[in-house]
């Protein structure tokens, strides 16, 4: 049983760098059991970066971060993996030689409690019909939904999704919408990239505006409500 109270993720003094380059200035944030939390921000602010941080995939990462209070600092990507963590990326890694069955196999399972493919083809009826199409086959739409569903099978608990609405027509977004509100009903626990104010507004919990690797702003879902003209004009939109 996890201890109450304790952030399923927490990010403290968060700093990154690409060789010599520092993307990331200190970003603090924290994401509770269940909640959904979303980055936001303008083009390189270092979104994206601060996800391949927690997932351990940006080698030059230094600060805090902890998932269900375990610090990973030093651990590889394939260790954090195991503490229930799983990286959705903007660009989806889909396998174009092999077929959705195939690409859905492929993630290895690491925690009991994962979802089962049927459960998986509940949720993207669509990805059913299209079990033995290859990855070069699909839309844009099937894609992105085949590259979250896929790491639905770990048994990881907390999704990391990078711009899961990008490029997609507006009748697509509306499905990713609803299989995350799913998810979250199944308990599992969302932070998310996001550069579509609109859907991210519907979708999130909490909100937290990335300037030049840092946090600028964070705000709940009502002040989203009543401050809507500021935080637009915040980022940009
Ligand atoms: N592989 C890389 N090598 C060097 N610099 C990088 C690399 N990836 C990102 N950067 C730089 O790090 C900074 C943060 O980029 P990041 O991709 O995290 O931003 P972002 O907020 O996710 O924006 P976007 O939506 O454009 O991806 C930017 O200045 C970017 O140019």
């Amino acid at each position: 049983m996890p201890e109450q109270n304790v952030p399923c993720l927490e990010v403290r003094g968060l700093t990154g760098f690409y060789g010599e380059t520092q993307a990331l200035h200190g970003i603090d944030f924290v994401v509770q059991p269940g909640e959904a939390v979303c980055l936001l921000g303008r083009n390189g602010a270092g979104k994206t970066t601060t996800l391949r941080a927690v997932v351990g995939l940006l080698a030059k990462r230094r600060g805090h971060i902890a998932i269900d209070g375990r610090p990973t600092q030093g651990m590889a990507p394939e260790d954090i993996a195991r503490l229930g963590v799983a990286y959705c990326p903007e660009e989806r890694g889909i396998f174009a030689s092999l077929d959705v069955e195939e690409n859905l196999l492929l993630p290895p399972v690491l925690m009991p409690g994962g979802m089962t493919i049927d459960e998986i083809y509940m949720l993207f009826p669509n990805l059913k019909l299209r079990r033995k199409s290859p990855g070069t086959r699909l839309s844009g739409g099937e894609q992105q939904m085949l590259a979250i569903a896929r790491i639905l099978r770990t048994g990881a608990k907390l999704l990391l999704l990078d711009e899961p609405t990008e490029g997609l027509a507006p009748v697509i977004i509306e499905e990713i919408g609803e299989a995350i509100g799913i998810l979250r009903q199944r308990g599992f626990t969302i932070l998310m990239v996001e550069q579509n104010f609109r859907f991210a507004s519907g979708v999130g919990d909490r909100f937290y505006v990335i300037e030049e690797g840092r946090v600028a702003e964070h705000f709940d879902r009502q002040t989203l409500a009543s401050d809507h003209a500021r935080i637009e004009a915040l980022l940009g939109v």
